[in-house]
């Protein structure tokens, strides 16, 4: 089974790079897509981001073979009942949300008529909007599939076969194991900058803007996190809420321990784990999931 007639719903940063990826590695594939914002649906038109920019949902999805998400997760929920009436009963209905389980819910209960099996790739920038989309986005990444109880497996090989062809590599998890694995290697790194550089923030009119004149290095890099976008970083933490709790609370002990360290004078500890956390650092490398896009920090990619 491939993908003749594909929809994306949700034109910024993953549906734009999706509709790229799809003309650039599936050529005989016919792609349509639909933004709610109208100036998207200009500048996605203007970037050629699908083959045919819908003036409806409905219209994107009325003759599609494979539906994608591509929305904030918050949103998930009204982008399905949008296109509920016009889907054809033999599409399959995926999604690129953050968080899987509330996700996977939200859409099933949305759509009881057709197969819905949710994704994550795990690839991104801190930019979006039309902008924001590019072909290599991903490249080498890992797609997470999360197929419910009783999927077709068909449907799933499909898909996964379709996510292979974009670049990715394809594991298969159970939502509730994929939230609690992003909460700690997404979710709270999010968190943790969006905290970091509004305390450095706070901190300016004691510093007399010293903070920002001398932010290299380190802080610098907490700055392109926390400008992700505010909307889709607000959803994936509400809708994810247990597990970004749990791994909190977790972070949090971990915290207080390297806090003791230092107030003791404990160096050996603080050497002990400043050298185990390098070796994670090889570790990712070796593995592949560096920093491989092209020059993703650009200022030409997005807002
Ligand atoms: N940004 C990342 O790094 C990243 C990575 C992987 C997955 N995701 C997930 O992908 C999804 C999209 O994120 P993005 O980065 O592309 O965001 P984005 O802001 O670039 O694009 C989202 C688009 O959805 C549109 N939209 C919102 N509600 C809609 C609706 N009801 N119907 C139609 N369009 C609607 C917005 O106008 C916007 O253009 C999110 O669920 C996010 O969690 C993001
Ligand atoms: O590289 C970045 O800027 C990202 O934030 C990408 C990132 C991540 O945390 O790894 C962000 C959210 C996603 O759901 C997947 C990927």
């Amino acid at each position: 089974m491939t993908f003749e007639r594909i929809a994306i719903i949700g034109l910024g940063l993953l549906g734009g790079s999706i509709g790229l990826a799809v003309r650039d590695h599936l050529p005989g594939a016919v792609t349509t897509g639909y933004d709610a914002d109208p100036a998207t649906r200009t500048r996605a038109a203007e970037r050629g981001l699908v083959g045919t920019v819908c003036d409806s949902a409905a219209d994107a999805v009325r003759e599609a073979q494979l539906v994608i998400l591509c929305v904030p997760v918050g949103a998930m929920a009204e982008a399905a009942a949008e296109i509920a009436p016009a889907l054809p009963a033999e599409a399959l209905v995926s999604d690129v949300g953050s968080s899987k389980e509330a996700v996977a819910k939200a859409l099933a209960a949305a759509l009881p008529n057709n197969a819905v099996i949710p994704a994550h790739p795990v690839a991104g920038t801190e930019r979006s909007g039309p902008d924001a989309g590019f072909a290599t986005l991903f490249q080498q990444r890992w797609c997470i599939v999360t197929p419910p109880d009783g999927a077709d497996p068909a449907k799933v090989t499909a898909l996964s076969a379709f996510w292979e062809a974009l670049g990715a590599r394809v594991e298969i998890m159970d939502p509730a194991h994929h939230d609690l694995v992003l909460a700690v290697t997404s979710h709270l790194p999010h968190l943790i900058a969006y905290t970091i550089v509004g305390t450095a923030d706070d901190l300016e009119g004691v510093t007399q803007s010293e903070v920002i004149k001398y932010s290299a290095g380190g802080f610098r890099d907490f700055t392109r996190i926390a400008a992700s976008d505010p909307t889709m970083w607000r959803d994936v933490f509400l809708s994810n809420k247990d597990a970004v709790l749990d791994m909190l609370q977790r972070f949090t002990e971990d915290l207080t321990a390297l806090q003791r360290a230092i107030r003791v004078g404990d160096g050996a500890r603080l050497f002990d784990h400043f050298t185990r956390t390098r070796a994670i650092r090889r570790s990712i490398i070796e593995e592949g999931q560096d920093d491989a896009r092209p020059d993703f920090g650009r200022s030409d990619h997005g807002s």
